[in-house]
């Protein structure tokens, strides 16, 4: 199997491109999918999500520089990559006409399962899926979530190493979704890797252990989920205060470091040391900190400063509070959520924000009279 310096890969895609008639629909990605995890690939529809399983799934040809697949090298040997993958797509394989059971069994005859290798593989397989006591009536009669479970159990019946979900809980209920959720870690927990297109920002949230966001033919970013929520603006630390008294003084800190050197000498302040400003002037210049977006909540007698919520700024503003005696009751790191990030990466609208905080600069806040 193609390997990193630490980990074995499921999939690696160097220079993955698709055009249909001239339209280019992959315009050159990269990919590469450790063994063993959960890899998402987040895109609006009409990304080329599909487009890309069906490649990695030998359904399809594409252009690459390298392209591996459970080891395997997809131009030279298909048939290998083949063997090493079960793919589910958007529209289920399942059979309505016949029953659940069958269904299962077909697959095991496709895979040239032993007679009675099969017949141990496909109870196994829906006893773990639920579906024993459904398993001998027609599909048709199943709910979507039963479907979708005899679909994913039908991927399994040949023992793949590597799983393409494409969009597996589309059209599901909520408790469906976990349940499909659920199954899908069980899965990586056996040491599968799960390949998982999805437009469901929560899902990849939930179960990716990376996730690639698909736009115009592009990967726009790739990372964590939380690497990814870090990309954009919007994460922040609200500092919450019980005390009146020490939110102002907060303020005041605040405030008094916004007026440069000179003004602060020609204010002549002396309810606030020399050395508390400075400490507090070097904390803004140190972590980059656009002040003018501090924002104030005085009901609540919070303020958000806006942070990325890494150690570093954590730190930081801490030891700003510490520097100038100030004591805040609460701290709380508020990062952007998936939602936000596709929107910002895929060129959407940008969601309105959920927190109802009055805003304004830390000037307008003085001059608005509240900090005397
Ligand atoms: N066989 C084909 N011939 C021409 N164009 C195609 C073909 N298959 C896909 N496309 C186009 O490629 C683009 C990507 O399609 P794809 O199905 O991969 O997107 P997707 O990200 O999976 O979207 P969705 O979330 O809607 O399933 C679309 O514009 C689609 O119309």
């Amino acid at each position: 199997m193609t390997t990193t310096a630490s980990q074995p890969l499921a999939v690696a895609a160097k220079g993955l491109r698709k055009s249909y008639g001239g339209k280019t629909i992959l315009d050159g990605i990269d990919l590469t999918v450790p063994a063993g995890t959960i890899f998402s690939l987040l895109g609006p529809n009409g990304a080329g999500k599909t487009t890309t399983v069906k490649i990695l799934s030998t359904l399809i040809s594409g252009e690459a520089h390298e392209l591996y697949v459970g080891g395997h090298d997809l131009a030279a040997d298909p048939q290998a990559v083949r063997a090493s993958i079960g793919v589910t797509g958007q529209f289920s394989a399942v059979d309505g006409l016949i029953t659940g059971e069958e269904n299962m069994l077909l697959m095991a005859n496709l895979h040239h399962l032993p007679r009675s290798e099969g017949r141990r593989t496909v109870a196994e397989l829906l006893e773990r899926f639920h579906l024993t006591e459904a398993a001998k009536k027609p599909a048709s009669t199943y709910s979507g979530g039963m479907k979708r479970r005899l679909d994913i159990a039908m991927t399994l019946v040949g023992n793949p190493r590597i799983i393409f979900l494409d969009e597996p809980t589309t059209g599901l209920d909520p408790r469906s979704r976990h349940n499909t959720w659920q199954i899908i870690r069980e899965l990586v927990s056996g040491g599968v890797t799960v390949f998982l297109t999805t437009q469901y920002l929560e899902e990849a949230d939930e179960l990716a252990d990376r996730i690639a966001v698909l736009s115009d033919g592009k990967i726009a970013a790739e990372g964590t989920a939380d690497e990814l929520k870090r990309l954009i603006p919007g994460g922040h630390v609200r500092l919450r205060f019980a005390d009146p008294a020490a939110y102002r003084s907060a303020l005041v800190a605040l405030s008094e470091a916004t007026a440069d050197d000179e003004a602060l000498e020609m204010q002549g302040r002396s309810d606030g040391s020399q050395r508390q400003l400075r400490s507090i002037l070097d904390w803004l210049n140190a972590s980059g900190f656009a002040l003018r977006e501090v924002t104030r909540d005085d009901e609540a007698l919070a303020l958000k400063i806006p942070s990325d919520g890494s150690q570093r700024e954590l730190r930081s503003i801490l030891d700003w509070l510490d520097a100038a005696g100030i004591e805040a009751d609460e701290l709380t790191v508020h990062t952007p959520d998936l939602d936000d990030v596709f929107f910002a990466l895929t060129g959407g609208l940008a969601q309105p924000r959920k927190e109802a905080v009055r805003s304004g600069s830390l000037r307008e806040v003085i001059l608005s009279g509240f900090v005397r």
